[in-house]
């Protein structure tokens, strides 16, 4: 067998597109590649070792090595800033980056709060609009803050709306588009090439035919 390639993959609504993707790229998976309880699971007809970590922690694994490659949503790759390569848009878990708040919010009130997930991404944003704002960090349920009164505005990922839509809350400015992405390590990148090229190969294959 050629070298093992290990790849970190993000728990939660990702995982199941990109274990679609990689079965439609013919790579063997184990049965137990749902996880369940399991962290580590090995797919040896590939020679491919899997693990799974929390969404925004796959670019930190990739970056120190411990991943050869990994599987991560752009607003990650923009809160964390890693040292990565971002080798292929996969397409999948497409949502977007957007400030958002009360209808009727104030825009000129100074320094408004913003409460986020995504602290870095929001204070650049904010920095190039050339407004000045405090940064909130929140773990989750974002668009609680302005309803209790923690924040002014918000900057989240919106897919379908629905969440601001039932907490009575607009969206005020477009960030960014974010889809998931392949992420290298450059090291493994330099060691690994031939087996890198070819899962990207494979998988930019089923992504460019639109079958992703
Ligand atoms: N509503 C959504 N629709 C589509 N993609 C989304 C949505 N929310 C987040 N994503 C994408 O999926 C990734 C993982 O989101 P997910 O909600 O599974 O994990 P998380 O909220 O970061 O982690 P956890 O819920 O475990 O704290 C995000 O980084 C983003 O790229
Ligand atoms: O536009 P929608 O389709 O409603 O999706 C957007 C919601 O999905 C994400 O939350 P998630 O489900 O990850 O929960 P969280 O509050 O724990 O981040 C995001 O933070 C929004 O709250």
């Amino acid at each position: 067998m050629n070298e093992w390639i290990t790849i970190a993959m993000p728990k939660g609504r990702i995982f199941e597109e990109a274990a679609t993707l990689l079965r439609k790229a013919n790579y063997p998976l184990p049965d137990d590649f749902s996880f369940g309880r399991k962290l580590i699971v090995e797919a040896p007809e590939a020679g491919m070792k899997f693990f799974l970590a929390k969404p925004m922690d796959v670019a930190t694994y990739v970056e120190h090595g411990v991943a050869d490659i990994g599987v991560a949503g752009k607003d990650v790759l923009m809160e964390e800033q890693r040292d990565v390569y971002e080798v292929l848009d996969l397409n999948i878990s497409a949502c977007y980056l957007a400030v958002a708040g009360l209808p009727g919010e104030r825009r000129e009130q100074v320094a408004p709060k913003v409460a986020t997930k995504y602290p870095n991404v929001a204070t650049q944003y904010f920095k190039e609009q050339g407004e000045q704002v405090e940064v909130i960090t929140l773990n989750g349920s974002i668009e609680l803050a302005p309803l209790i009164g923690l924040a002014d505005r918000i900057v989240d990922i919106v897919s379908t709306g629905q969440t601001l839509k039932e907490n009575g809350l607009v969206e005020l400015e477009t960030i960014e588009a974010v889809t998931s992405r392949l992420i290298v390590n450059p090291v493994s990148y330099r060691m690994k090439d031939q087996r890198i090229d070819e899962i990207v190969e494979r998988l930019s294959q089923i992504v460019e035919g639109g079958e992703s």
